[in-house]
């Protein structure tokens, strides 16, 4: 035989208030849904009926209780039965299950939320002209149903649903919480709301189309909502519309810079009623430096009704508002680039973020973002404007050492060491053919360097073996040469290679047995070009240092010009490196204070 499923109540309402719903505080949302949704049933065949939505919390009702009145199209006592005594039975869907389109409901469990605060709940109703009715139930599961007894029956169409606080959630039904939820949830619903006599509903929303004006008084409108709002004067608003989803709202682009990790969320409402305000998902993760505010007619609501469903639609209109804004940005460059450069100022750690896979971004920072070059800040499109090809260092540190020579050989070199920036230099023939790009490496310059007249090289061969002698044990090999500025005596030039050795060497010696095996293997797979010290004969103290005739002194010369040219080119000081600066400098000392001891 059939058996029918038996419902404990008190296990689903903790399962809702625990589970489901993030605050007790839904309760007046769902109240209010409901009550809006009934005024809507009756206005599909009574256009003109009113659309009120009176809430009294007990210190009106004087009773204790909280009454929420609507005009709405009320119930039968058939339909009391049927509605009201069935869990998950809503009058909201279609006969295949699926949400009617014009209902804020759907699921047919929102009047068990008021069991999140209150014991018993009353549900007074009249449909049409039809006898009032009265509901009845409680916390446990119980529930009565009868007719109001003769000359009690409202005197008006509608409900009027009441609820019995819980003793401890008297703070639930205080007239300015229930007050500022009336605000919150409902403030755009299209219905008039009062709490305690106060309006709460503040009409339609400040983008809608009905709201007129001038596009410029429309906008100032806007911003004072976000400042009210969100608590910011946007950059800019940006209008947002997707049919699709029924979608209209606004794009607030944030004045100041955030953590595209920590974006805050959006403020979503479902027609017209608040879904939440910290939605995700809405944007493309892009676009962290817009906060939207939106209203949408076709976007699912979770159960909870506190997030968006995450379905093809949304995935859709997500990709809509990312083509809006991307529009906006566009615009913004052809129009007024000067509030492009403002814009950019804030926010160009996401713009070029979204450079790396879109190529009108990446257009956009190519001719917008100024980059730090070796003759001035500049971007990138006057750089290929001014030098023809974008040589470029691929880190902060390869530019140090490279810029200043670089400047003085007449080679414009662009740092391309901050975040992204290097990825977007080499995106660009992708993009574009004809742009040139190079990467110059330290090492690189050797070849603009001038060899030394043979006479002159052959004369020096004995300073240069002495110089190799004091630097040998360092790993490093000393070459003469004369390349431009003369005031730079000597460069320190490590190879890409070269560098990585050193980096193997050092967490090799920090590696317990079995990295170390694997890093010696690493190590071994070919000799690493040796760091180069270049002493530039140009330059007037290395000439003399070339000449000194006491061989000890030649030693803590080129020992020093070691040191500095280090520093100079922010490489690691090893601990040897550490040493020999110190014993360097003393020795020089030594020689430079004259006196016996
Ligand atoms: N104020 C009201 N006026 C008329 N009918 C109501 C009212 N409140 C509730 N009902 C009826 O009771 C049913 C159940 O309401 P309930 O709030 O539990 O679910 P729902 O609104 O259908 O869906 P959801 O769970 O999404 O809120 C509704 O479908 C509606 O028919």
């Amino acid at each position: 035989m059939d058996h029918t499923f038996q419902v404990d109540l008190r296990g689903i309402v903790d399962l809702l208030s625990h589970h489901l719903y993030g605050s007790p505080r839904v309760y007046l949302r769902e109240l209010l849904q409901n009550a809006v949704d009934a005024i809507t049933a009756r206005r599909a065949n009574e256009p003109t009926a009113p659309a009120v939505v009176r809430i009294q919390p007990p210190t009106s009702t004087g009773d204790g209780t909280l009454r929420v009145t609507d005009t709405g199209v009320g119930l039968t006592e058939a339909q009391v039965h049927e509605l009201l005594a069935t869990i998950g039975r809503s009058s909201k869907r279609d006969e295949l299950g699926f949400a009617r389109h014009e209902f804020l409901g759907q699921f047919g469990i929102g009047l068990l939320s008021c069991f999140l605060v209150a014991d018993e709940i009353r549900v007074q109703t009249r449909h049409g002209d039809e006898p009032t009715v009265l509901w009845t139930g409680y916390a446990d599961g119980r529930y009565g149903i009868q007719l109001a007894p003769a000359g009690t029956g409202r005197a008006e169409q509608g409900t009027t649903v009441t609820l019995v606080p819980r003793r401890d959630a008297d703070q639930w039904f205080a007239v300015p919480t229930v007050t500022e939820l009336a605000r919150l949830f409902g403030s755009l619903l299209p219905v008039t709301v009062y709490v305690d006599g106060v309006e709460t509903t503040a009409g339609p929303p400040p983008w809608a189309a009905t709201v007129g004006g001038s596009p410029a008084a429309r906008r100032d409108e806007l911003i004072r909502y976000a400042r009210e709002t969100l608590g910011f004067t946007p950059f800019d608003v940006v209008p947002l519309s997707v049919p699709e989803a029924g979608l209209t709202g606004a794009a607030f682009v944030l004045p100041a810079p955030v953590n595209p990790a920590a974006r805050a969320g959006h403020r979503v409402y479902l027609k017209r009623m608040l879904l939440t305000e910290g939605a995700e998902g809405l944007l493309p993760d892009w676009a962290f430096f817009a906060q939207c505010v939106v209203d949408a007619s076709e976007l699912r609501p979770t159960a909870s009704r506190e997030a968006l469903y995450e379905d093809s639609l949304l995935e859709s209109t997500r990709e809509a508002l990312g083509d809006q804004l991307r529009a906006w940005l566009v615009r913004l460059a052809s129009t007024e680039p000067h509030r492009l450069g403002e814009f950019l100022q804030v926010h160009h750690l996401g713009v070029k973020a979204l450079a790396l896979h879109d190529d009108e971004m990446l257009g956009l920072v190519e001719q917008w973002w100024p980059m730090e070059t070796n003759t001035g800040q500049m971007t990138l499109a006057e750089f290929r404007q001014r030098h023809g090809i974008v040589r470029y260092a691929a880190t902060i540190d390869e530019f140090r050492q490279l810029a200043a020579v670089a400047a003085a050989q007449d080679l414009a070199v662009v740092n391309g060491g901050y975040t992204y920036d290097t990825e977007i230099i080499e995106r660009l023939p992708n993009v574009d053919r004809s742009v040139l790009i190079e990467r110059l490496e330290p090492t690189d310059l050797t070849t603009r360097f001038d060899a030394l007249d043979p006479g002159v090289d052959l004369a020096l061969r004995p300073f240069v073996k002495a110089a190799q002698q004091a630097l040998d044990r360092l790993g490093c090999e000393v070459v003469l040469r004369a390349y431009d500025p003369p005031s730079l005596p000597a460069l320190y030039l490590v190879s890409r290679s070269a560098a990585f050795h050193d980096q193997l060497q050092a967490t090799r010696d920090q590696a317990d047995e079995v990295w170390a095996g694997v890093l010696d293997a690493l190590a071994s797979s070919g000799p690493p070009e040796r760091p180069q010290l270049v002493l530039n004969h140009r330059n007037p103290l290395v000439r003399r240092v070339t000449t000194l005739g006491d061989p000890e002194l030649v030693g803590l010369a080129v020992e020093a010009l070691y040191g500095q040219a280090l520093l100079l080119g922010y490489h690691p000081i090893r601990p040897a490196d550490a040493a020999l600066l110190n014993s360097s400098f003393l020795g020089l000392l030594g020689r430079a204070v004259p006196g016996q001891e």
